[in-house]
């Protein structure tokens, strides 16, 4: 199964018809293709835009995943300037290549609050998303390998995950930065608002996690992602191909009924009609509503104004957009922390790739970002930051979630030896939004973010950034500390604070919610008012989970898949 290649690039002949047309071929795409190309009768084209990274060292060496923003395998889009961020317009990268997100991410492997998911199921109408039974999804579609030695201490709750075809492991001890232990004390010691360890894959929404887990295979040490995970399931079966290099610019309806994509094939910009009995759009949060605005798919007002001819008035479509939204604390670290700028060392990286290579181990083998805590903001504080909405949520949902890396998140002009410490407010109250730029599909969206933006969300987010700096400041971490590298010891007054965190700003690239299940989708996945198109990816996903997204977009894809096989069968 590891070994099998997809399908190489091929020319698509004009009138090919399937049973189903997939938009997208990252994690929700590759786990709709695997899955309903399961039935040998159901014929299946899946188009990806970007290229195959099979192979590609980058994509494959776990320390190496926090440059892929920038690279090919990236959508390189940024936020519109934001008003809350003093006019600041950060980054937001997507996956550009078989795997979509999965492949260029972190790795971090989280499921948060249990919650979440029954909030999910009452919006949408879908039972299977309450975590009672997505747990039973989780848990089949992932493995946990638990290095031995362990040799730190974690709280593991092995029975939620079994023997799936995703696998997901913890650190070795010994393959740990050094940091790790410091920043976790931080928040295991904390006086006032101490936070427990925890596992945050069990359906606990609070706590905090050493070592992991990762989307990493225990036995060579490589990402594990959605093209070997799904997409290579695919492999031999005659009934589905996946095509990568393939751009859909369009999707043609007839009436209300969707029938075919218009593709470009981006190795010789040739343009191709594919029909299918039913599209399902999986590009990501971002491109799906942009594709579905171009095809004619959104808010009336917006289409008429660029002359987009309105097959249906759908304001939900590109609206609800919620993510997680960071802020930096950076420190200068001693030697003995590895980081990205010590193994810039000659000598020392010739001897990690050397242990990766012999063994699969060692500081490639891991993502340089292995550690987080959770927290839910106390009800006496929410009180006296007016905080109604996050203080009405359930009592298992953290507000923030805090991480580290041993890489620079701001810039680092004297290559110093770094840790950046981040925090995210995860249950914003407010929304954003996605809108088209121009008719030209390959231009970018406008990516409306809306950082921290309600008064409420803001607070919440300035509390936490100084709960950070504290710690940073502090002294769990001052063994692992030579310097504050940002903001700088120096700053100290609110007014600098906030800027700091203003000025530091990115996305935890989790956005999700602009095609939502209950807004614009019904309980089939199927855009509201339309026939033969359904979108499955995180872009139908209605409310922010409390941690990273990768683990509920595989989810609520197979949760998915589950109920259009269904449907074929009836
Ligand atoms: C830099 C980064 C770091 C992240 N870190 C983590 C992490 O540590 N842990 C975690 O859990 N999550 C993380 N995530 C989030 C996670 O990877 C995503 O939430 C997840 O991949 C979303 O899956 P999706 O199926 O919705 O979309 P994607 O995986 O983004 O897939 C969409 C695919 O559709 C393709 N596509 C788009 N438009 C078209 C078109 N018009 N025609 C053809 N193809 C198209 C894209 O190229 C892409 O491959 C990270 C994401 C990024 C980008």
């Amino acid at each position: 199964r590891r070994h099998v290649p997809p399908d190489s690039p091929q020319y698509i002949s004009h009138g090919e018809q399937y049973d189903y047309v997939i938009v997208g071929g990252g994690v929700a795409g590759l786990v709709l293709a695997a899955r309903l190309s399961e039935n040998p009768k159901t014929t299946v084209r899946l188009f990806e835009a970007g290229p195959d990274p099979t192979g590609d060292v980058n994509i494959d060496t776990p320390f190496f995943g926090g440059g892929l923003g920038a690279s090919q395998f990236a959508w390189n889009f940024t936020s519109t300037p934001q008003a809350t961020l003093g006019g600041v317009a950060p980054a937001l990268a997507q996956g550009h290549c078989f795997g979509g997100g999965s492949a260029i991410n972190y790795m971090g492997y989280c499921r948060g609050a249990a919650s979440v998911y029954d909030e999910w199921a009452e919006l949408s109408g879908i039972t299977e998303l309450r975590w009672n039974s997505i747990i039973n999804v989780l848990r089949t579609n992932t493995n946990l390998k638990i290095p031995r030695p362990h040799n730190y201490s974690q709280v593991i709750n092995a029975s939620s995950f079994s023997g799936g075809t995703l696998d997901v492991t913890y650190e070795r001890g010994s393959d740990l930065s050094g940091f790790e232990p410091y920043f976790v004390d931080a928040f295991l010691a904390d006086k006032e608002y101490p936070v427990e360890s925890a596992d945050l894959t069990d359906g606990t929404g609070i706590g905090t996690m050493l070592g992991g887990p990762h989307t990493i295979r225990l036995s060579n040490g490589t990402r594990e992602y959605a093209l070997p995970a799904y997409g290579w399931l695919t492999a031999g079966r005659p009934n589905v191909k996946l095509q990568h290099g393939s751009w859909v610019k369009k999707i043609h309806f007839k009436g209300k009924r969707a029938v075919s994509v218009e593709v470009v094939n981006e190795s010789n910009n040739s343009t191709h009609i594919v029909s299918g009995k039913e599209i399902i759009v999986s590009a990501g949060a971002i491109n799906t509503p942009k594709l579905l605005m171009l095809s004619g798919v959104g808010p009336k007002s917006h289409l008429d104004n660029l002359g987009i001819p309105v097959i249906k008035d759908s304001p939900e479509v590109g609206s609800n957009l919620w993510d997680h939204y960071s802020a930096v604390v950076m420190v200068e670290v001693p030697e003995h922390v590895f980081t990205s700028v010590s193994l810039g060392n000659a000598t020392l990286f010739a001897s990690a790739e050397d242990e990766y290579h012999k063994f699969g181990r060692g500081p490639l083998a891991t993502p340089g970002t292995s550690s987080f805590a959770a927290e839910r903001v106390p009800d006496d504080v929410l009180r006296e930051l007016n905080a109604t909405f996050h203080r009405s949520l359930p009592k298992d949902r953290p507000h923030i979630l805090y991480q580290y890396t041993v890489a620079p998140l701001v810039p680092n002009p004297t290559n110093k030896n770094p840790a950046s410490g981040f925090v995210a407010l995860v249950q914003p109250e407010a929304r954003g939004h996605v809108r088209l730029n121009s008719t030209n599909y390959r231009t970018d969206p406008l990516i409306f973010s809306n950082y921290w933006g309600s008064s409420a969300d803001f607070a919440i987010q300035l509390w936490a950034y100084k709960r950070l700096l504290s710690k940073f400041r502090g002294d769990a971490i001052a063994p692992v500390r030579v310097s504050e590298l940002y903001p700088g010891s120096n700053v100290s007054t609110d007014a600098g604070i906030k800027r700091a965190m203003q000025q530091s700003a990115f996305s935890f690239h989790h956005p999700g919610g602009t095609v939502s299940l209950g807004k614009a989708l019904d309980s089939s996945f199927r855009l509201k008012g339309l026939e033969g198109i359904r979108v499955v990816d995180s872009s139908a996903i209605p409310a922010p989970p409390t941690c990273h997204l990768q683990a509920p977009t595989y989810a609520v894809a197979e949760v998915a898949a589950k109920l259009i096989k269904q449907e074929d069968c009836t």
